[in-house]
């Protein structure tokens, strides 16, 4: 699955084989977020990540912060 824009989000969902491995990933993609002073919203459930990315300053809608932080975490994800 690739990232989807719809309803000014940028959305993707990552599967894992169990939540050690999704849990790994959050605190990468935690990190990365810091770094990038921009935060996901997101939910975990198991081993499934979702996404829902949109820039809160610019009055939540997808900027180009959103589509850097989504090539991040994918880069956290491979
Ligand atoms: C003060 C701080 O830089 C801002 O509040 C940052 C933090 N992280 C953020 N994350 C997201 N997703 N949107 C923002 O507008 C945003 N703003």
């Amino acid at each position: 699955m690739e990232w989807i824009q719809e309803n000014n989000r940028l959305k993707k969902t990552f599967k894992f084989k169990d939540f050690v491995t999704a849990f790994g990933f959050m605190s990468k993609v935690a990190l990365l977020a810091e770094k990038m002073d921009h935060h996901p919203q997101w939910t975990n459930v198991y081993n499934t990540v979702s996404f829902e990315l949109s820039t809160h300053d610019a009055g939540d809608v997808v900027t180009d912060k959103d589509h850097k932080l989504a090539k991040a975490i994918d880069a956290a994800a491979s």
